[in-house]
């Protein structure tokens, strides 16, 4: 069936634009070189098969040969050139031999690599493009545009790319609108091919067939997800798609940063409105606050104008220096958004649609966001992870190790957080760090009584943060010691009232930032436990629930569920936590249906060491004959009352 016949006669739209472009890239090539010029570089595989296609059909049609397009086999004077290598699959090897002979193609058999193959090819022959069928995603399309000039370090020419935009959707879509031949090895579950060393079938297509010990794959065509094409070229993956394999695990590299117990961030707001006063920043704010509850240190936060090469600068310099840099705002399709495409020139990639990313994006917004007009499924290529969570309706966005969160506001921001927190949890990429412990002295004291002995102490103890500050002029400094070790901030502390006269200053309230995912204001407020919630709650009416207020009252309670053996639920939430307030007003009125039951709430905030190892809020703890026998995550009345049910 003649493919130009065939793709106009489809109704698939995307196909017929793709088509299009690329026979118009065909044309112009051809319009610029003449046949002697040009080569085709085909390897039997699914990209070239189109390619061969394509070209075919392009050659015709720019010849005016219209014949050919509504006919049959034609001769086609295309030099085309294929590097045999000795561990080439032997059906790609026949099935390349078997084309050439259908298509009547002028096969060059080259048995060298690829490099000195073309510099003997050049000298012999004056070719000066060779079309390829390389695609965005493919490890070696980086960088390259249709017409891309060869490397430097190689011969050169000119190497034309008609299908780059092409998705690996689209390539099945032509294979099998057109009914054309390709290698059988993609019936067997081979999704890209390389060598017989490096290539298997794609484990994704793996039918599970216990009664057989042979395992048998589904045709490479119903692959779903495109960007996980060369999952069965394992051990050729680069670093420039390792992206793609830990898209199959969540998106989270497993890059052990927790070895090191001082890991830096940093945050980039972008927003002229920022930088205007009109807006408030909240989001970098509770940001710092969640990342310092987690043991991260953040190094700086900066706001950036909504400028392609502002954003740029910034996260060139601070991804370089950071351990993890996390970016809001200007994100979307509007113009003042310029978040992704100043992330990928910081990393020198372009904006690529993405496929994955698209089909999201189509089942918010509809059809609206279909074909290539929908930027907002441009990502950076070749860096990009998708961090998915059943709770975010849209994945967020990692490239290397930036994150880019869509959140506006701050209760956006504690749902991607929480999700971030607990798809990294079991990675380590953004690892809960061994917590920052902190001690604040006031003094009467001048500024310049203690300006310089406090230089020293810095100088002494440089593990440490020690800074000062006051709640306003009038009133007494306020020095503080934060770090990661508690003896430490003593010796410190030690060390400086060894240089005042006794009384010089006084201790007020220490915290330990408690390890959790959401992560406190550490606002201070004299209300505690669920009256510090300042929400509306209803009345307990048979005085089976209190809050804890304190780690040693919390302790106590523990001691006594243990202790007294009765059923008991601890409820750890925090007062900033969205979650949490939308389910302790249950909490609360489930404790009049279950009087038996005692009913806990702990602040995560007021117990720090005491929750230290609560890595989720709200979490709920059963109790029974004094021992813990259940947990429940996350909000949701009816589960919790099953399991209140259950326990009581
Ligand atoms: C005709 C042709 C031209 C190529 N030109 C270049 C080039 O200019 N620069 C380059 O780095 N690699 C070039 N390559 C190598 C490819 O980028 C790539 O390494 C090769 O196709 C192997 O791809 P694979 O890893 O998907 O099997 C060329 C390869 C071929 C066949
Ligand atoms: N051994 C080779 N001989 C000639 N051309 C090659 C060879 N290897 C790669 N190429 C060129 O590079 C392009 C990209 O290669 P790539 O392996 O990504 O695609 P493919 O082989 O067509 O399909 P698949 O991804 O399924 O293996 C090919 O379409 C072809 O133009």
């Amino acid at each position: 069936m003649e493919i130009d016949k065939a793709i106009r006669e489809c109704d698939d739209r995307r196909l017929k634009t793709k088509y299009n472009n690329a026979i118009y890239v065909i044309q112009r090539a051809l319009a610029l070189y003449s046949i002697e010029e040009v080569a085709f570089s085909f390897n039997g595989g699914k990209d070239s098969t189109v390619l061969l296609h394509l070209l075919r059909a392009g050659y015709f049609l720019h010849k005016g040969e219209q014949s050919c397009s509504n006919g049959g086999v034609k001769y086609f004077p295309m030099r085309t050139i294929y590097f045999e290598c000795p561990s080439a699959f032997p059906e790609i090897n026949s099935f390349t031999y078997d084309t050439a002979t259908t298509y009547g193609l002028q096969l060059d058999i080259i048995r060298s690599d690829f490099k000195s193959g073309l510099e003997d090819l050049l000298k012999s022959k004056p070719i000066k493009a060779i079309f390829l069928g390389v695609r965005i995603g493919d490890p070696t399309a980086v960088g390259q545009e249709q017409f891309s000039p060869s490397s430097v370090g190689w011969p050169p020419f000119m190497r034309v790319n008609p299908i780059l935009d092409w998705s690996y959707r689209d390539v099945w879509a032509l294979l099998l609108t057109c009914k054309v031949q390709y290698c059988s090895l993609y019936d067997q579950g081979y999704t890209s091919i390389g060598s017989i060393y490096d290539t298997v079938p794609n484990a994704l297509l793996s039918i599970n067939n216990s009664s057989d010990s042979k395992e048998v794959f589904r045709p490479a065509y119903l692959l779903s997800d495109g960007r996980l094409e060369r999952a069965g070229r394992v051990k050729k993956l680069s670093s420039s798609v390792r992206g793609h394999q830990s898209a199959v695990m969540n998106g989270l590299d497993g890059v052990g940063l927790h070895n090191s117990s001082l890991l830096m961030s940093s945050a980039i707001a972008v927003g002229d409105e920022i930088l205007f006063g009109t807006v408030e920043d909240q989001i970098g704010p509770s940001l710092c606050r969640k990342l310092h509850s987690i043991g991260w240190s953040v190094s700086q936060t900066a706001v950036v104008r909504n400028d392609i090469d502002a954003v740029a600068e910034e996260v060139e310099r601070r991804q370089s220096t950071d351990d993890m840099v996390f970016m809001y705002g200007g994100v979307g399709p509007l113009h003042s958004d310029v978040t992704l495409a100043g992330v990928a020139k910081a990393f020198a990639v372009r904006l690529a649609p993405d496929e994955e990313f698209e089909e999201y994006l189509r089942h918010l917004i509809g059809d609206q966001c279909t074909g290539d007009r929908n930027e907002m499924a441009l990502l950076p290529e070749g860096i990009t992870e998708l961090l998915h969570h059943e709770k975010l309706i849209v994945p967020l966005i990692k490239c290397k190790n930036v994150i880019i969160l869509t959140a506006t506001n701050i209760l956006e921001l504690d749902e991607q957080w929480n999700c971030l927190i607990e798809l990294m949890r079991s990675d380590g990429a953004l690892a809960t760090m061994q917590p920052f412990v902190s001690k604040h002295l006031t003094t009467n004291l001048t500024d310049v009584e203690i300006a310089q002995p406090l230089s020293k102490l810095c100088l002494e103890f440089p593990d440490l943060y020690i800074g000062c500050r006051r709640k306003s002029r009038t009133e007494p400094l306020i020095i503080y010691f934060e770090g990661k070790d508690q003896d430490r901030i003593q010796s410190a502390i030690e060390a400086l009232c060894k240089k005042f006269h006794p009384g010089a200053f006084v201790e007020i309230n220490s915290k330990m930032a408690g390890g959790v995912g959401g992560g406190g204001d550490g606002a201070t407020s004299s209300k505690k436990g669920l009256e510090g919630t300042g929400l509306d709650l209803p009345e307990n009416r048979h005085g089976n629930l209190k809050s804890a207020s304190s780690d040693q009252n919390l302790k106590d309670i523990l001691v006594q569920i243990k202790s007294c053996k009765s059923p008991a639920v601890i409820n750890y939430g925090a007062s900033w936590c969205r979650v949490c307030s939308q389910i302790l007003p249950a909490f609360c009125q489930l404790s009049n249906s279950f009087p038996k039951l005692s009913f806990v709430y702990a602040d995560i905030d007021e117990c720090p060491e005491t929750t230290q190892h609560i890595r989720y809020t709200p979490t709920f703890h059963f109790y029974r004959d004094g021992e813990r026998v259940d947990e429940m995550f996350g909000a949701g009345e009816e589960r919790l009352h099953d399991r209140l049910w259950l326990h009581s």
